[in-house]
């Protein structure tokens, strides 16, 4: 047994033992077989209170409470990340046994749509709507941006303003730093804190139409693209993969001028569904029109979500897309981590570019040049 600071590493047959990050904010031992043990330490006395005084804030639907639960689930630091974890199990178990006692299950939308279709106003006015009768909301935003420029377009504006001052409302503007992944990972974790607090429908708030976004498709119940009356050649294109991807598409901005634009918009989009094969067996997507300014159309989008939502519970099929949500996710971060620490291994680092060489120019075989990498990573493998 080897003692390394923080952390207790188990060393099993032939393991090796990593740093997981250039900051060394994680150390793994990595076994032969590719099997990874992330090492834990036991949370002291002040580390159990911290989380005790978290858990029970979010039992208390505390907002603080929340934020700072939510703050804690997007910190890289190790001894962070143990309270993180050890929060996450409690609020997870919570969760749990809500949905066994009276199978109570949250609403997580996804929605997303080119700047200026609306999504804040849309927000704004539906959350208003969501708070006025009772209902607990919560919107997390993720801005994909913001892992490759470093800053977050959404967190900049001042947005939702009236609803932000709600009660019964919680906005998270998106976590500014990390990669793509490290946003997606936190976004995940935050909905369970937020579910946790009673925050029992979660808006998960994307910009724009493009890869990154459907990634959030992957982490809610239900996936609504928002889009203008009039978004000439740009989102023409992107239609196909709009249709696919949503179980409804919102046309905004149905009011004044705009209205007429709209209607046509929604046929146009209703006629390609035609062409769609279903995103789910229990669901025909639909096109709707509201106006976020004039608040029409609200009320009716909200009664085809609940329908949706009734009907993915009812069929089972909700629990099972979580559930392979889950499964999915999985593989994501370790697939990520792994890369991560693979392209930054001091073994690899200098070597890659020359490798990616060699192939391209046909000097070597990908198959070949791939061994070697992974031979100077792990010497004593099977390849
Ligand atoms: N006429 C009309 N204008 C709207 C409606 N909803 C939003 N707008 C206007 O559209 C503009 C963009 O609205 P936002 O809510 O900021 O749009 P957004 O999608 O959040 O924009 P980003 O934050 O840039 O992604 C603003 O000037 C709004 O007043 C609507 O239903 N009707």
């Amino acid at each position: 047994m080897m003692r390394l600071p923080f952390l207790e590493t188990r060393f099993l047959n032939r393991q090796y033992v990593l740093r997981g990050r250039s900051s060394g904010a994680s150390i793994y031992t990595l076994s032969k077989s590719f099997q990874i043990v992330q090492a834990t330490q036991e949370l002291d006395s002040r580390e159990e209170n911290v989380v005790d005084t978290l858990y029970n804030g979010l039992l208390s639907s505390n907002r603080a409470c929340l934020a700072q639960s939510i703050t804690l689930t997007e910190s890289t630091h190790p001894r962070k990340r143990l309270q993180a974890r050890s929060l996450l199990k409690k609020a997870l178990q919570h969760c749990k046994q809500c949905q066994e006692k009276d199978n109570s299950y949250s609403f997580r939308i996804g929605l997303s749509g080119p700047p200026g279709a609306g999504k804040s106003t849309f927000l704004e006015n539906m959350g208003k709507f969501l708070t006025t009768r009772g209902e607990k909301i919560a919107v997390l935003a993720v801005d994909p941006s913001s892992t490759t420029n470093g800053g977050s377009l959404m967190g900049d504006k001042t947005r939702m303003q009236e609803l932000s001052r709600d009660m019964n409302a919680f906005i998270r503007p998106s976590p500014t730093s990390g990669h793509l992944g490290g946003v997606t990972r936190s976004t995940n974790e935050a909905i369970i804190m937020c579910e946790t607090a009673g925050y029992k429908t979660v808006f998960i708030e994307t910009v724009g139409v493009g890869q990154s976004e459907y990634a959030v498709a992957d982490m809610v119940d239900m996936f609504v693209v928002l889009i203008p009356p009039a978004g000439g050649d740009e989102l023409q294109g992107l239609k196909r993969g709009i249709m696919e991807h949503s179980h409804l598409v919102v046309v905004n901005k149905a009011d004044g001028d705009l209205m007429e634009a709209a209607m046509r918009m929604q046929y146009e989009y209703t006629s390609s569904l035609k062409f769609m094969r279903p995103i789910s067996p229990n669901w025909r997507p639909k096109v709707m029109k509201v106006s976020s300014l004039t608040k029409e159309g609200l009320p009716e989008l909200w009664s085809v979500m609940q329908e949706f939502h009734e009907t993915m519970l009812r069929t089972g099929e909700l629990v099972e897309t979580r559930r392979k949500q889950q499964r999915v996710w999985m593989w994501n971060y370790i697939t990520q981590h792994i890369m991560q620490v693979f392209r930054e291994d001091p073994r690899i680092k200098d070597n890659i570019c020359r490798m990616e060489s060699n192939v391209e120019q046909g000097y070597m075989t990908a198959g070949e040049a791939a061994e070697i990498l992974l031979h100077h990573f792990v010497p004593n493998s099977m390849l």
